[in-house]
């Protein structure tokens, strides 16, 4: 399984029966409920890792990259533009990246 494939079967559920799809249900609600579901999950794993729960972060690590793919497909936003900015950035250390923004 890859995200490829993850965003894939996500975007088939876009206008799929809400009663036997939690995807197409999610959908259903719109890119705000989308947005805030992804932001749960988030905050989920952010917990685990503070408490240092490996099992649980990945479990909760899942479902944020889930819902994450969830809220770019509510948003229009495909998972292969995501994917060109990552590789835009590739090479370009962080620290260099900061360093000359604008201030
Ligand atoms: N990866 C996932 C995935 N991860 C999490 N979830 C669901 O996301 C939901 C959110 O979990 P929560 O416990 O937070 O749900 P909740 O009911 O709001 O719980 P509370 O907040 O009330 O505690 C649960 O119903 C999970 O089952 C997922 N549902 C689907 N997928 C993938 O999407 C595919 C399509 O799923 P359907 O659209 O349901 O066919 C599946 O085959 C999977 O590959």
């Amino acid at each position: 399984m890859t995200l490829d494939d993850l965003s894939a079967t996500i975007l088939a559920r876009k206008g799929a029966d809400p009663d036997t799809s939690w995807t197409a249900k999610l959908l259903s609600k719109g890119p705000a409920k989308c947005a805030e579901k992804f932001g749960e999950e988030a905050i989920e794993a952010i917990i685990e890792a503070v408490r240092g729960d490996r099992a649980a972060l990945t479990s909760e690590a899942a479902d944020t990259l889930y819902h994450l793919l969830v809220m770019l497909a509510a948003c229009d936003v495909p998972l292969s533009d995501v994917m060109a900015e990552l590789a835009r950035r590739q090479g370009i250390s962080g620290i260099t990246e900061k360093a000359a923004r604008p201030r």
